[in-house]
């Protein structure tokens, strides 16, 4: 087998001495799409920016055989200047060349690419904030794809997606790891990462990495989301695991 494209051994990381999350050991590999679970402030972004090379480790090792893309939260709030669809994929260019460089026939052309690659060219010179939520997170997509980033990290990327949308979103994240991208994705919803190849459970460290079925016990469930899981009464329901939706700050209103 090739080797990871991400591995994490007894990884600490924080934003000062002390960690806010440790005891990371896991492996990405190429092809698989790897679910982070995890309670409000459990260390799911924290995990993102120490992979983006934004924090160093405290203790342990990160190693990445490849460039890292991220597609963060969309925020309406942060969408009121104008920037178009194709500005956005053209970041994935211009990142880390010098600043005076205008993007240039070569970089438009891969911008164009990945737009038409997530259905979404003939929105090229829409103005970003004016997509839907779907829209911007493939558009977001496509700027990791201009990065030519084997490693796709996803924050929260069907937060507000009405169905089809989500739909769409979940076949072209299929796609990023047919073509042998490793992709993170950070979700709150434990029943959609069951369909991907692993899941990392998080709760300040490591509570669980594994494949869906066998790692996914009540018992882990009970770990990683502590005091928000709860057992429900009677009716159909009666002894079904729910966990309670985080407190998530609406970011539309
Ligand atoms: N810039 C920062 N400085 C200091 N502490 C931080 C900073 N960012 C996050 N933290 C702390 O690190 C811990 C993990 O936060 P993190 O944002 O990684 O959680 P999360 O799993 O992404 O949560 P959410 O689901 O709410 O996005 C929290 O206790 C948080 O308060």
């Amino acid at each position: 087998m090739s080797a990871p494209l991400v591995r994490a051994d007894g990884l600490a990381v924080g934003y000062g001495a002390a960690p806010v999350l440790s005891d990371v050991t896991f492996a990405l590999a190429a092809g698989e799409r790897v679910g982070v679970l995890g309670p409000n402030g459990g260390g799911k972004t924290t995990l993102f920016r120490a992979l983006l090379g934004e924090l160093q480790p405290l203790s342990g090792t990160l190693d990445l055989a490849g460039r890292c893309g991220t597609v963060p939260q969309t925020e309406r709030s942060r969408l009121d200047f104008p920037v178009s669809a194709l500005d956005v994929a053209l970041m994935g260019a211009i990142a880390g060349r010098p600043w005076w460089k205008r993007p240039g026939r070569a970089e438009r052309a891969a911008a164009h690419a990945a737009l038409k690659r997530v259905g979404l060219d003939h929105l090229a010179e829409r103005s970003f904030g004016e997509l839907s939520g779907g829209q911007r997170q493939r558009v977001l997509v496509a700027r990791a794809l201009v990065q030519d980033a084997r490693i796709v990290l996803l924050d929260e990327p069907f937060t507000g997606l009405d169905s089809v949308s989500a739909e769409r979103l979940e076949g072209l994240l299929r796609e990023l790891a047919e073509e042998g991208r490793g992709v993170l994705i950070a979700t709150h919803d434990v029943d959609q990462a069951r369909a991907w190849d692993k899941v990392l459970c998080l709760n300040r460290r490591q509570v669980a990495f594994g494949a869906p079925q066998p790692t996914l016990t009540l018992d882990v469930l009970a770990a990683t989301y502590g005091g928000s899981i709860v057992t429900l009464p009677g009716g159909e329901d009666a002894g079904r695991l729910a966990i309670l939706p985080p407190h998530h700050h609406d970011h539309d209103h």
